[in-house]
C-alpha cells in the first residue's frame, strides 16, 4: 500500500512498438542490475524534464538501437498505468513502422523480433502486459 502522504512519484516512459514488414515487433531485453532486470521490453525510456513523449522517443531509439526516426512515424497506440514499488508508472505506447538504420543493441541488450501472440508468453514487465492485448489487435 502506498502511504498517501508520500505519494509515489510519477514517472513518464516513451516505448516504441517497432513494426517490421513481417507483422514483427522488436523486445530487448533489460540488462543486469537495472529495475525488471531480465524482463523482455519495448525499447525506450523516461521522458526528461522539457521534452515531449515523441522527442524522447526518437531519442533513446538512437541511444538504445542506433536508428532514427521522425515524430510523424510515431503513432500513439495506448498507454498504461501502473504502481511499482517505488514510483507510478505512465507508460506511453507508440507503434513505429519506418525508420532508418539496422536495430543494434548498443548498451549490450539482447534483442529479438517476435509476431504478436509471442508477447503472451514473454516474461514482459507487469505494466506491459496490459498493452500486448491492444497491439496483437492492432497487427
Ligand atoms: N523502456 C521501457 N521501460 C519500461 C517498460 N515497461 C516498464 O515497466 N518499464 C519501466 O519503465 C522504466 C523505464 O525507464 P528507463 O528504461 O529509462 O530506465 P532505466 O532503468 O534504464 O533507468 P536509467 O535510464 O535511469 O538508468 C523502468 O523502470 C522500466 O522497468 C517497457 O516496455 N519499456
Amino acid at each position: 500500500m502506498s502511504d498517501p502522504d508520500s505519494p509515489l512519484p510519477t514517472v513518464f516512459v516513451s516505448a516504441a512498438a517497432l513494426i517490421d514488414r513481417d507483422g514483427r515487433v522488436l523486445v530487448t531485453k533489460r540488462l543486469p542490475g537495472k529495475h525488471l532486470a531480465g524482463t523482455w521490453e519495448f525499447p525506450g525510456g523516461k521522458v526528461e524534464a522539457g521534452e515531449t513523449p515523441e522527442a524522447a522517443l526518437i531519442r533513446e531509439l538512437a541511444e538504445e538501437l542506433g536508428i532514427d526516426t521522425h515524430e510523424s512515424c510515431l503513432a500513439p497506440t495506448g498507454f498504461a498505468s501502473h504502481s511499482y514499488a517505488a514510483f507510478h508508472l505512465i507508460l506511453l505506447l507508440f507503434a513505429c513502422r519506418k525508420w532508418t538504420g539496422s536495430a543494434k543493441g548498443r548498451e549490450g541488450q539482447a534483442l529479438k523480433w517476435v509476431h504478436t501472440p509471442q508477447l503472451f508468453s514473454l516474461d514482459m514487465p507487469p505494466a506491459d502486459r496490459p498493452l500486448i492485448g491492444v497491439l496483437d489487435a492492432l497487427i
